[in-house]
């Protein structure tokens, strides 16, 4: 996720928002599926793993973001590798 907030947005909107895309963020980390958030260094961007039911779900996350207006993304769908042994049985 690439973040791109108009530099002349009123700064009680943009406080706004951003604290109610963290409560967002953290809501569905804390349900686990936001499973994981990292910031990109030196850049006003994020990767994160999203661990949802269907690719429908993923867009309603997505398009509830408060920042989304503001956001460019790459999305990468994600499949359990073999070799994986988080899920040796
Ligand atoms: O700062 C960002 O990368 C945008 C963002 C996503 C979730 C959040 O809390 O901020």
């Amino acid at each position: 996720m690439d973040v791109a907030i108009p530099r002349d947005l009123d700064p009680q909107v943009r406080a706004e928002t951003l604290a109610r895309e963290k409560a967002y963020s953290q809501d569905l980390q804390r349900g686990g599926e936001w499973a994981h958030i990292w910031r990109i260094a030196g850049q006003y961007s994020n990767i994160s793993i999203f661990d949802v039911t269907d690719n429908e779900r993923l867009h309603e996350i997505l398009w509830n973001l408060p920042l989304f207006p503001f956001m460019t993304m790459e999305i990468t769908p994600l499949a359990q590798h073999p070799s994986d042994i988080a899920v040796e049985t």
